[in-house]
Protein backbone atom coordinates (compact mmCIF):
# COMPACT_ATOMS: atom_id res chain seq x y z
CA UNK A 1 0.00 0.00 0.00
CA UNK A 2 2.75 2.28 0.68
CA UNK A 3 5.17 1.12 -2.52
CA UNK A 4 2.09 1.79 -4.34
CA UNK A 5 1.25 5.29 -3.22
CA UNK A 6 4.89 6.06 -3.26
CA UNK A 7 4.93 4.88 -6.67
CA UNK A 8 1.86 7.22 -7.23
CA UNK A 9 3.53 10.23 -6.08
CA UNK A 10 6.58 10.09 -7.73
CA UNK A 11 4.91 9.17 -11.04
CA UNK A 12 3.37 12.54 -10.45
CA UNK A 13 6.61 14.21 -9.54
CA UNK A 14 8.27 13.17 -12.87
CA UNK A 15 4.64 14.47 -14.67
CA UNK A 16 5.15 17.87 -13.40
CA UNK A 17 6.26 20.37 -16.06
CA UNK A 18 9.03 22.53 -15.59
CA UNK A 19 7.24 25.63 -16.66
CA UNK A 20 5.44 25.50 -13.21
CA UNK A 21 8.74 26.71 -12.00
CA UNK A 22 7.55 25.28 -7.95
CA UNK A 23 6.42 23.23 -6.19
CA UNK A 24 5.01 22.82 -2.35
CA UNK A 25 4.49 19.75 -0.89
CA UNK A 26 2.63 20.15 1.91
CA UNK A 27 1.58 17.32 4.84
CA UNK A 28 -2.06 17.29 5.29
CA UNK A 29 -3.60 19.48 8.05
CA UNK A 30 -4.62 16.75 9.97
CA UNK A 31 -2.28 14.28 10.45
CA UNK A 32 1.00 15.09 10.90
CA UNK A 33 3.46 13.44 8.96
CA UNK A 34 6.39 13.65 6.95
CA UNK A 35 6.11 15.84 3.81
CA UNK A 36 6.39 13.21 0.97
CA UNK A 37 3.86 10.71 2.54
CA UNK A 38 1.45 13.42 3.80
CA UNK A 39 1.30 14.79 0.37
CA UNK A 40 0.16 11.60 -0.84
CA UNK A 41 -2.55 11.06 1.76
CA UNK A 42 0.14 8.37 3.54
CA UNK A 43 -1.36 7.34 6.87
CA UNK A 44 2.37 5.99 7.34
CA UNK A 45 3.48 6.71 11.29
CA UNK A 46 6.46 9.41 10.75
CA UNK A 47 7.57 12.32 12.19
CA UNK A 48 5.24 15.77 13.35
CA UNK A 49 7.91 17.75 11.34
CA UNK A 50 6.79 19.37 8.32
CA UNK A 51 9.07 20.39 5.65
CA UNK A 52 8.06 23.20 2.77
CA UNK A 53 9.96 22.06 -0.34
CA UNK A 54 10.21 23.66 -3.62
CA UNK A 55 11.72 23.34 -6.79
CA UNK A 56 12.55 26.10 -8.80
CA UNK A 57 14.19 27.21 -11.72
CA UNK A 58 16.74 29.35 -13.96
CA UNK A 59 16.07 28.67 -17.16
CA UNK A 60 19.61 30.19 -19.41
CA UNK A 61 21.82 27.96 -17.24
CA UNK A 62 19.00 25.21 -16.88
CA UNK A 63 19.83 25.42 -12.74
CA UNK A 64 17.48 24.45 -10.24
CA UNK A 65 17.77 26.21 -7.03
CA UNK A 66 16.09 24.39 -3.51
CA UNK A 67 14.09 25.99 -1.14
CA UNK A 68 13.87 23.91 2.37
CA UNK A 69 11.86 25.02 5.60
CA UNK A 70 10.73 24.00 8.56
CA UNK A 71 7.51 25.17 8.76
CA UNK A 72 6.55 23.58 12.04
CA UNK A 73 9.23 26.00 14.02
CA UNK A 74 7.83 29.31 15.08
CA UNK A 75 10.56 30.87 13.04
CA UNK A 76 10.06 29.37 10.02
CA UNK A 77 13.79 28.73 8.84
CA UNK A 78 14.83 28.44 5.49
CA UNK A 79 17.31 27.39 3.08
CA UNK A 80 18.12 28.37 -0.48
CA UNK A 81 20.67 25.47 -2.33
CA UNK A 82 22.31 26.43 -5.81
CA UNK A 83 20.59 29.99 -5.61
CA UNK A 84 21.42 31.78 -9.15
CA UNK A 85 21.99 35.50 -8.95
CA UNK A 86 19.55 36.33 -11.84
CA UNK A 87 16.45 34.74 -9.95
CA UNK A 88 17.28 35.98 -6.43
CA UNK A 89 14.51 38.28 -6.38
CA UNK A 90 12.13 36.21 -7.65
CA UNK A 91 13.08 33.90 -4.61
CA UNK A 92 13.39 36.52 -1.56
CA UNK A 93 9.54 37.29 -3.03
CA UNK A 94 8.49 33.56 -2.67
CA UNK A 95 10.56 33.51 0.42
CA UNK A 96 9.01 36.65 2.29
CA UNK A 97 5.56 35.43 0.99
CA UNK A 98 5.75 32.20 2.41
CA UNK A 99 6.93 34.23 5.76
CA UNK A 100 10.19 32.34 5.80
CA UNK A 101 13.40 32.87 7.61
CA UNK A 102 16.28 32.54 5.29
CA UNK A 103 19.30 31.19 7.27
CA UNK A 104 21.72 29.74 5.25
CA UNK A 105 22.51 30.32 0.97
CA UNK A 106 24.18 27.17 0.24
CA UNK A 107 26.21 25.63 -2.46
CA UNK A 108 26.77 22.65 -3.74
CA UNK A 109 29.92 23.44 -5.59
CA UNK A 110 31.89 26.26 -7.33
CA UNK A 111 29.42 26.73 -10.86
CA UNK A 112 30.82 27.52 -13.77
CA UNK A 113 27.84 28.38 -15.34
CA UNK A 114 26.22 31.24 -13.58
CA UNK A 115 26.96 33.32 -10.73
CA UNK A 116 26.20 32.47 -7.28
CA UNK A 117 23.11 33.90 -5.99
CA UNK A 118 24.61 33.93 -2.05
CA UNK A 119 26.60 37.08 -2.40
CA UNK A 120 23.56 39.00 -3.10
CA UNK A 121 21.40 37.14 -0.83
CA UNK A 122 24.09 38.51 1.90
CA UNK A 123 23.36 41.95 0.60
CA UNK A 124 19.69 41.95 0.28
CA UNK A 125 18.81 39.89 3.44
CA UNK A 126 21.63 40.96 5.87
CA UNK A 127 22.27 37.97 8.64
CA UNK A 128 22.29 34.71 6.06
CA UNK A 129 24.97 32.51 5.72
CA UNK A 130 26.54 31.24 2.66
CA UNK A 131 27.48 27.84 2.87
CA UNK A 132 29.88 25.91 0.40
CA UNK A 133 32.84 22.91 1.25
CA UNK A 134 35.86 24.04 2.52
CA UNK A 135 37.33 21.66 0.30
CA UNK A 136 36.00 24.02 -2.50
CA UNK A 137 38.74 27.04 -1.71
CA UNK A 138 35.98 29.73 -2.48
CA UNK A 139 35.31 32.31 0.70
CA UNK A 140 32.02 31.72 2.81
CA UNK A 141 30.41 32.46 6.15
CA UNK A 142 30.24 28.56 6.71
CA UNK A 143 32.65 25.72 5.26
CA UNK A 144 31.18 22.13 5.57
CA UNK A 145 33.67 18.88 5.65
CA UNK A 146 31.99 15.58 5.12
CA UNK A 147 29.87 14.06 7.89
CA UNK A 148 28.40 17.48 8.59
CA UNK A 149 25.06 18.77 9.23
CA UNK A 150 23.42 21.58 8.42
CA UNK A 151 20.29 22.18 10.85
CA UNK A 152 16.83 24.43 9.51
CA UNK A 153 14.71 23.94 12.83
CA UNK A 154 14.21 20.18 13.40
CA UNK A 155 15.07 19.17 9.59
CA UNK A 156 18.63 18.59 9.00
CA UNK A 157 21.30 17.97 5.98
CA UNK A 158 24.44 15.83 5.88
CA UNK A 159 27.18 16.67 3.79
CA UNK A 160 28.47 14.25 1.68
CA UNK A 161 31.85 14.66 -0.26
CA UNK A 162 31.36 13.90 -3.68
CA UNK A 163 33.89 15.37 -5.62
CA UNK A 164 35.03 14.17 -9.24
CA UNK A 165 33.10 17.07 -11.00
CA UNK A 166 34.75 19.69 -9.15
CA UNK A 167 37.50 18.91 -6.93
CA UNK A 168 34.87 20.01 -3.67
CA UNK A 169 31.59 18.61 -4.85
CA UNK A 170 29.09 18.25 -1.59
CA UNK A 171 25.83 16.12 -1.98
CA UNK A 172 23.09 17.35 0.32
CA UNK A 173 21.45 14.25 2.12
CA UNK A 174 18.13 14.75 4.16
CA UNK A 175 18.84 13.51 7.19
CA UNK A 176 17.67 10.01 8.52
CA UNK A 177 15.35 9.55 11.51
CA UNK A 178 11.66 9.83 12.50
CA UNK A 179 11.87 13.71 12.22
CA UNK A 180 13.24 13.67 8.88
CA UNK A 181 11.35 13.90 5.49
CA UNK A 182 10.72 9.92 4.10
CA UNK A 183 12.10 8.78 1.13
CA UNK A 184 15.38 10.93 1.50
CA UNK A 185 16.42 13.69 -0.80
CA UNK A 186 19.61 14.22 -2.21
CA UNK A 187 20.52 17.36 -3.85
CA UNK A 188 24.06 16.05 -6.07
CA UNK A 189 24.93 19.03 -7.26
CA UNK A 190 26.46 18.20 -10.53
CA UNK A 191 27.65 15.32 -9.08
CA UNK A 192 24.73 13.15 -10.45
CA UNK A 193 22.00 15.09 -13.26
CA UNK A 194 19.22 13.01 -14.39
CA UNK A 195 20.46 10.61 -16.76
CA UNK A 196 23.44 11.85 -16.66
CA UNK A 197 26.21 13.53 -14.33
CA UNK A 198 28.72 16.60 -14.46
CA UNK A 199 31.30 16.56 -16.69
CA UNK A 200 35.07 16.15 -15.28
CA UNK A 201 37.20 18.49 -17.91
CA UNK A 202 37.93 21.30 -15.41
CA UNK A 203 37.97 22.80 -11.75
CA UNK A 204 40.07 19.59 -10.84
CA UNK A 205 37.64 17.22 -12.02
CA UNK A 206 38.66 13.86 -12.66
CA UNK A 207 36.30 11.13 -13.93
CA UNK A 208 37.62 8.26 -11.29
CA UNK A 209 37.35 10.58 -8.21
CA UNK A 210 33.48 11.17 -10.16
CA UNK A 211 32.51 7.46 -10.36
CA UNK A 212 33.84 6.18 -6.95
CA UNK A 213 32.18 9.38 -4.98
CA UNK A 214 29.02 8.32 -6.82
CA UNK A 215 28.89 4.47 -6.53
CA UNK A 216 30.15 5.18 -2.22
CA UNK A 217 28.01 8.09 -1.58
CA UNK A 218 24.74 8.23 -3.61
CA UNK A 219 24.56 4.60 -4.96
CA UNK A 220 24.57 3.44 -1.55
CA UNK A 221 21.69 5.23 -0.33
CA UNK A 222 17.96 4.12 -0.44
CA UNK A 223 17.28 3.09 -3.63
CA UNK A 224 14.05 5.00 -2.96
CA UNK A 225 16.25 8.41 -1.88
CA UNK A 226 15.10 11.14 -4.23
CA UNK A 227 17.39 13.05 -6.50
CA UNK A 228 17.52 16.42 -7.31
CA UNK A 229 20.55 17.79 -8.89
CA UNK A 230 21.48 21.25 -9.83
CA UNK A 231 21.13 21.45 -13.16
CA UNK A 232 18.89 19.58 -16.10
CA UNK A 233 19.08 19.67 -20.16
CA UNK A 234 16.58 17.12 -20.90
CA UNK A 235 13.47 18.06 -19.15
CA UNK A 236 13.98 16.20 -15.95
CA UNK A 237 12.77 17.23 -12.52
CA UNK A 238 13.63 14.24 -9.97
CA UNK A 239 14.97 10.95 -10.02
CA UNK A 240 15.88 8.48 -7.92
CA UNK A 241 18.82 6.26 -6.81
CA UNK A 242 17.31 3.49 -7.74
CA UNK A 243 16.45 4.71 -11.39
CA UNK A 244 19.86 6.66 -11.94
CA UNK A 245 21.79 2.94 -10.67
CA UNK A 246 19.59 1.25 -13.46
CA UNK A 247 18.87 3.33 -16.38
CA UNK A 248 21.68 5.94 -16.09
CA UNK A 249 23.64 5.69 -19.03
CA UNK A 250 26.81 6.88 -18.41
CA UNK A 251 27.28 5.54 -14.39
CA UNK A 252 26.05 2.26 -15.07
CA UNK A 253 29.31 1.06 -16.73
CA UNK A 254 32.26 0.19 -15.58
CA UNK A 255 34.78 2.26 -14.34
CA UNK A 256 36.98 2.06 -17.59
CA UNK A 257 33.62 2.58 -19.96
CA UNK A 258 32.59 5.45 -17.46
CA UNK A 259 36.20 7.41 -17.92
CA UNK A 260 36.30 6.68 -21.31
CA UNK A 261 32.19 7.94 -22.31
CA UNK A 262 34.17 11.23 -19.72
CA UNK A 263 36.83 11.39 -21.94
CA UNK A 264 34.94 11.86 -25.50
CA UNK A 265 31.84 14.16 -24.13
CA UNK A 266 33.29 16.95 -26.15
CA UNK A 267 31.51 19.72 -24.48
CA UNK A 268 32.25 23.15 -24.93
CA UNK A 269 33.37 25.28 -22.43
CA UNK A 270 30.72 26.87 -20.06
CA UNK A 271 29.93 30.58 -21.59
CA UNK A 272 30.15 32.31 -18.74
CA UNK A 273 32.96 30.39 -16.95
CA UNK A 274 35.61 33.08 -16.93
CA UNK A 275 33.37 35.05 -15.31
CA UNK A 276 31.65 32.68 -13.01
CA UNK A 277 34.50 30.91 -11.31
CA UNK A 278 36.19 33.69 -10.01
CA UNK A 279 33.00 35.32 -8.76
CA UNK A 280 32.12 32.37 -7.40
CA UNK A 281 35.38 31.40 -5.52
CA UNK A 282 34.00 34.70 -3.58
CA UNK A 283 30.81 33.69 -2.66
CA UNK A 284 29.31 35.64 -5.78
CA UNK A 285 30.42 39.10 -4.87
CA UNK A 286 33.78 40.81 -4.28
CA UNK A 287 34.28 42.13 -0.83
CA UNK A 288 31.38 40.99 0.99
CA UNK A 289 31.82 41.77 4.91
CA UNK A 290 31.79 37.99 6.16
CA UNK A 291 29.87 37.17 9.41
CA UNK A 292 30.81 34.87 12.18
CA UNK A 293 29.49 31.55 12.31
N1 LIG B 1 26.20 25.02 -22.25
C1 LIG B 1 26.26 25.46 -20.91
C2 LIG B 1 27.11 24.56 -20.05
C3 LIG B 1 26.73 23.12 -20.11
C4 LIG B 1 27.64 22.33 -19.18
O1 LIG B 1 28.82 22.18 -19.45
N2 LIG B 1 27.09 21.87 -18.06
C5 LIG B 1 27.87 21.28 -17.02
C6 LIG B 1 27.25 21.61 -15.71
S1 LIG B 1 27.44 23.32 -15.35
S2 LIG B 1 29.34 23.30 -14.76
C7 LIG B 1 27.97 19.78 -17.14
O2 LIG B 1 28.63 19.17 -16.32
N3 LIG B 1 27.33 19.16 -18.14
C8 LIG B 1 27.39 17.74 -18.29
C9 LIG B 1 26.71 17.31 -19.54
O3 LIG B 1 26.76 16.12 -19.83
O4 LIG B 1 26.09 18.15 -20.22
C10 LIG B 1 26.84 26.85 -20.80
O5 LIG B 1 27.43 27.32 -21.76
O6 LIG B 1 26.70 27.43 -19.73
FE1 LIG C 1 29.09 22.62 -12.17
Amino acid sequence: MLMTRFSRLHHLLLLQPRFQQSRVLRHPPTKPRTFIRSAMGSSSSFSSSKLLFRQLFEKESSTYTYLLADISHPDKPALLIDPVDKTVDRDLKLINELGLKLVYAMNTHVHADHVTGTGLLKTKLPGVKSVISKASGSKADKFLEHGEKVSIGNIYLEVRSTPGHTAGCVTYVTGEGADQPQPRMAFTGDAVLIRGCGRTDFQGGSSDQLYESVHSQIFTLPKDTLIYPAHDYKGYEVSTVGEEMQHNPRLTKDKETFKTIMSNLNLAYPKMIDVAVPANMVCGLQDLPSQPN
